[in-house]
């Protein structure tokens, strides 16, 4: 066995970390704060960050081909200017629910933009039920809508082969799969994959590794958990020292450490003295495996 290094790297306070995304051009990770409205960018050898305002609660950020990035914001899909910080939208969903926004979202080896919705919780996993869409982004700006009746849009990611898409709607305590056709970014035949155990609690951001077995983040259990999507049995459970972990993304040299998202949102004043670092970033080392590098949007 390896030994596993688990140390927060940044401090950030989020209320809910999300997205985290590495950019090996910059050396840097992504990531975004929802409610705070501020997409981030964390360059792992000065140790500084830059932070991007906008208007409206961001739920994902991604790779642009064109440069830049891409951001779910509010319900829009938006291109992401870093340089002079300028939004421009690129399309909008759920226009007839008002109480909506997107959650996670990332982008297909196609380079679609994969990304679904929910309801605003009043508190954290409260919301009103059923009011969730999936969608994606195609290059040419069209949106395709996927299903309705999402509780909590989350996770999501693709197989090696690219002939599955992975899928958490946190709500069902669970991780599916769908068949997945990369030519026309088409899903089929739903199918539950790994059913959550008590103590693991929500399962919220999820990333695939460079062996095919997927990571995902428990919100509220304090660990990210590897599972065999294949056998269906969990592989690995990492602890980490805050308890509202929300998603995880390979990055660093060759995609050989983990990067890890947390909230501060929805714990009490005992609980934030007890764990000074939630809304910290966390980086793993030591688990032996890599991950891959994140796909650009194609539009
Ligand atoms: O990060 C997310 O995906 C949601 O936006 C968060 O609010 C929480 O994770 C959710 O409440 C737990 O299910
Ligand atoms: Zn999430």
């Amino acid at each position: 066995m390896s030994s596993i290094k688990i140390e927060c790297v940044l401090r950030e306070n989020c209320r809910c970390g999300e997205s985290p995304v590495w950019e090996e051009a910059s050396n840097s990770l992504l990531f975004v704060d929802i409610p705070a409205k501020k997409v981030c960018r964390w360059d792992s050898l000065s140790k500084q960050v830059q932070r991007v305002a906008v208007d409206a609660p961001v739920s994902s950020v991604a790779l642009r081909q064109l440069g830049g990035y891409v951001a779910t914001i509010g319900t829009k899909f938006c291109a992401l200017n870093w340089e002079d910080q300028s939004v421009f939208v690129l399309a909008m969903v759920d226009k007839d629910k008002t109480n909506n926004r997107f959650n996670d979202g990332k982008v297909d080896p196609a380079g679609r933009y994969f990304a679904g919705t929910m309801a605003e919780e009043i508190a954290p996993a409260v919301l009103e039920r059923h009011q969730g869409s999936l969608y994606s982004l195609f290059p040419d700006h069209n949106v395709k809508k996927y299903f309705d009746q999402v509780d909590i849009s989350n996770g999501l990611d693709w197989s090696l082969d690219h002939k599955i898409f992975y899928y958490i709607d946190s709500l069902s305590y669970s991780v599916d799969a769908f068949d997945y056709d990369l030519q026309t970014g088409q899903i089929a035949n739903r199918r539950i994959v790994y059913k959550m155990e008590k103590d693991e609690q929500i399962p919220d951001g999820m990333c695939i590794d460079a062996e095919g077995k997927l990571w995902v983040a428990c919100y509220n259990g304090g660990r990210v958990i590897r599972l065999d999507p294949e056998t269906g049995k969990r592989l690995q459970t990492v602890k980490l020292p805050v308890d509202k972990t929300t998603s995880c993304c390979f990055g660093g040299k060759d995609y050989s450490e983990m990067y890890v998202t947390c909230a501060r949102d929805g714990m009490d004043a005992e609980g934030l003295l007890r764990q000074p670092d939630a809304g910290g970033i966390f980086k793993i080392t030591g688990l032996g495996v890599k991950g891959i590098a994140p796909y650009s949007y194609a539009g």
